[in-house]
């Protein structure tokens, strides 16, 4: 159905003023000429809306800051918690990582992933560490996160404004005791939970295969959008093994492929009509 949208390109090697007119700028750049073209840009045509704020994009491009609203978030109602797998971020000085991680009283085994995200297929090469010495070999700047056994599933959380969408994805494996005990080194993993690994349609364990508690999604999306000052993104959430409701976020992506969210089509575009609809009922009539 033709709702009446037009997507123009833009042009990187013009300023934004001298392009459109646009209602919405929908961008997933970074870099500093950037940032600036958009500034100045938001700066001279206050009734356009920009999704989203360079500023507020650039917070997801650490893999520290990104997860700091979610641990300063107190969403222990009766739905269940949410937190953040314990984690140490390392700047410099690989053969600190033994030492650092032993102070930190950090439980192995730990998942090491680059701090800095800036789009390369680099950035999303992750290690799993079975043993403290040999973190050593790997290169910093890094986020050195406890693994969370979650039954090999995951849950991507996409938000488009107010709505949530949740599909399943194949994880990692539960790490046992025993397995723990008997392996040392690191490991670098392939990305493991992609769209290729859908788990929406698989024969699961009911209490591995149970999305979150709607109620609680509520609450988090509208903490996150608000605090991040975002309105796409999706959240990686796991759910502690052997628990009910104890959930973990360990990552959250900026406008993440929507076209892998179910019924994207209808949701993205409503959302783009209720963006104009809603700067159309704010003017004063006349
Ligand atoms: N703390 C953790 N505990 C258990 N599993 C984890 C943890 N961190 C990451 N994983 C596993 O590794 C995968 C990749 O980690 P993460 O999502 O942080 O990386 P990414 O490169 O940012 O991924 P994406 O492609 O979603 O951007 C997760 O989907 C999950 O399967
Ligand atoms: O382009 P960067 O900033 O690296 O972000 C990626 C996310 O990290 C991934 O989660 C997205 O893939 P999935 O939607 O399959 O998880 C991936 O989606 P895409 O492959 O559709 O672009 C990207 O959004
Ligand atoms: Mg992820
Ligand atoms: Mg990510």
């Amino acid at each position: 159905m033709n709702k009446g949208i037009f997507f123009v390109a833009i042009d990187l090697n013009r300023p934004l003023s001298e392009q459109g007119p646009f209602d919405v700028v929908l961008h997933k750049l970074s870099g500093k000429d950037w940032c600036a073209n958009i500034e100045n840009f938001r700066q001279k045509n206050p009734e356009v809306t920009v999704l989203d704020p360079p500023f507020a994009i650039e917070h997801l491009h650490n893999r520290q800051s990104m997860l700091q609203d979610v641990a300063d978030l107190n969403l222990s109602d009766c739905h269940g918690k949410v937190g953040v797998p314990r984690q140490l971020v390392i700047k410099k000085d690989p053969s600190s990582i033994p030492y650092e991680v032993n102070k930190a009283g950090l439980k192995l085994p730990l998942v090491a992933k680059p701090l800095v995200l800036d789009g390369s297929a680099k950035s999303h090469e992750l290690f799993l560490a079975y043993d403290q010495f040999s973190l050593a070999e790997l290169e910093p700047p890094l986020v050195l996160q406890e693994f969370v056994n979650h039954g090999g599933i995951l849950f991507k959380v996409y938000i488009v404004g107010e709505i949530i969408k949740v599909v399943r994805r194949f994880s990692l494996p539960n790490v046992s005791k025993r397995e723990l005990e008997k392996v040392a080194g690191v490991f670098r993993f392939p990305r493991v939970s992609s769209s290729a690994a859908s788990a929406d349609d698989a024969d699961l364990e009911p209490s591995v295969a149970e999305h979150p508690p709607q109620p609680l999604l509520e609450n988090l999306a509208r903490e996150l959008r608000h605090r991040l000052g975002l309105r796409l993104f999706n959240i990686d959430m796991i759910r502690e093994h052997g628990t009910r409701d104890v959930f973990y976020v360990i990552d959250i992506n900026y406008f993440p492929g929507y076209g892998k969210m179910p019924d994207y089509e209808h949701i993205f575009t409503d959302f783009l009509l209720s963006l104009v609809q809603s700067k159309h009922k704010k003017r004063p009539a006349v």
